[in-house]
């Protein structure tokens, strides 16, 4: 659970700006010593640093990173980020009230803090090289062809199976190629005790460039996902093996079928995450489940059970998680022998009444989260959902 802040508050990588909460800027006190510390202390301090067991807090993780750029590259050399850019102008105040610092007593400043640190909190030497490596390439999202049946399982349980920006784009062309070929279902699943977490909370920072880009770039990424599912012309099926969190919620309502397990539950906490919905659900979720019922969902964010799922039209029935996938897929199979094309036509016609408005209300859904990710809100729910991860 560590891993992730920990991996991202790496000084000397400084991977994410969302790694520090937004405080005042710091005032920086620390005790100079006559030695200064060699590149080597230096190096050995940035090591400890990553094995320490507590969470320093932000204001330390500010001073720390202050000191390490001033160490490293002197006076703070960077324009100051705009006044929506919360935390990188957070650590751009930090820096720059370092002022003309020479790099030898940030180096020093930096070590003495760090040794401070360590003898209030033990070093773990437990940490496995390697333990936070991301799985590259297709591993995340994996795709396979059956009698019938085009299979889209997302492959990182480790993370309950939570969608980053490149499984996102992954799904969109495993679709693109579902739809072109000789398969006469498609499903999509999980591996793992989860479905999905929903979206990957890190994204927003592994996006490139400042908020705006990302907002712009999350945004495309978002409809273009969303629109695959309202376009998908063949029947979709979902087979929800577990718990279900946030887009992977919301989308099921473009889905054909959704078959659960008994220990799947449903769960679309955006305004906790300081979001709004979509995946269209703001449209969808109130004509399957009546306005009351998708409120609940919606805007606070009530998690369902399986049984309460079907019960309100989401899931189209619950099996047993003993005999789930047996069950499941037994079904499955005798569905994939229907007539092919009667059953694109059969998908076509049924969703093509609303396709119009389905694809307007991805847009304006797309939009009012593009202002939400630029809000407080959001910010301090992805940090404090990492914070609370993080031992450093
Ligand atoms: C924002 C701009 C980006 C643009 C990208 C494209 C646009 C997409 C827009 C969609 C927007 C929002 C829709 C949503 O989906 S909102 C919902 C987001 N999901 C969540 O809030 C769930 C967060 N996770 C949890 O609450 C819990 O992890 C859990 C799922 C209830 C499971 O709890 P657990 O105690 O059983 O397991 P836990 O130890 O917490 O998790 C195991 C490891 O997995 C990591 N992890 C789980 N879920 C996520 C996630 N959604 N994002 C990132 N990481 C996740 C967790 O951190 C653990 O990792 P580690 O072992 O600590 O390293």
């Amino acid at each position: 659970m560590a891993k992730m802040l920990g991996a991202r508050w790496c000084p000397s990588a400084l991977r994410s700006p969302l790694q520090v909460i937004s405080f005042p800027a710091c005032q920086l006190h620390v005790s100079r010593r006559a030695k200064n510390a060699d590149q080597k202390e230096f190096e050995n301090a940035v090591t400890q640093l990553k094995l320490l067991k507590k969470d320093p807090g932000n204001e330390m993780k500010l001073k720390l990173y202050a000191l390490y750029k001033q160490a490293n590259e002197g006076p703070c050399n960077i324009p100051k980020p705009g006044v929506l850019n919360l935390i990188n102008k957070a650590k751009w105040d930090a820096w720059n009230a370092l002022g003309n610092l020479p790099k030898e007593t940030a180096r020093q400043n930096y070590v003495d803090l760090v040794t401070s640190l360590s003898s209030s909190s033990a070093s773990s030497s437990q940490v496995k090289p390697g333990a936070d490596k991301e799985q590259q390439g297709s591993e995340n999202v994996v795709v396979t062809s059956e009698d019938g049946i085009t299979k889209i399982m997302l492959n990182r349980p480790t993370k309950k199976n939570a969608i980053t920006t490149q499984m996102y784009q992954e799904i969109i062309l495993a679709l693109k190629a579902a739809s072109k070929d000789d398969s006469t279902i498609t499903v999509l699943t999980g591996n793992g005790d989860y479905y999905c977490s929903g979206n990957d909370l890190s994204n927003f920072n592994t996006l490139p460039g400042e908020i705006e880009e990302k907002v712009k770039s999350g945004g495309i990424l978002l409809r273009d996902f969303v629109a695959c599912f309202i376009d998908f012309p063949k029947p979709l099926i979902a087979v929800v093996n577990g718990p279900a969190v946030g887009i992977s919620v919301t989308i099921l309502g473009l889905f054909d079928a959704v078959y659960a397990s008994d220990k799947a539950t449903f769960h679309t906490p955006f305004t906790h995450l300081g979001q709004s919905p979509e995946g269209c659900s703001s449209y969808t979720f109130p004509k399957i489940m009546g306005l009351a019922k998708a409120k609940e969902m919606l805007i606070f964010g009530k998690k369902l059970t399986a049984g309460e799922a079907c019960a309100q039209g989401l899931v189209t029935e619950v099996f047993p998680d003993s005999t789930f996938q047996t069950e499941v897929w037994t079904r499955l199979k005798a569905y994939s022998k229907i007539p092919p094309n009667a059953g694109r036509i059969s998908k076509q016609i049924i969703r093509n009444w609303e396709k119009e408005k389905l694809h307007a209300v991805n847009a304006e859904e797309v939009r009012v989260l593009q202002e939400r990710w630029q809000s407080e809100e959001f910010l301090n729910a992805v940090m404090n959902f990492f914070s609370k991860r993080a031992k450093l």
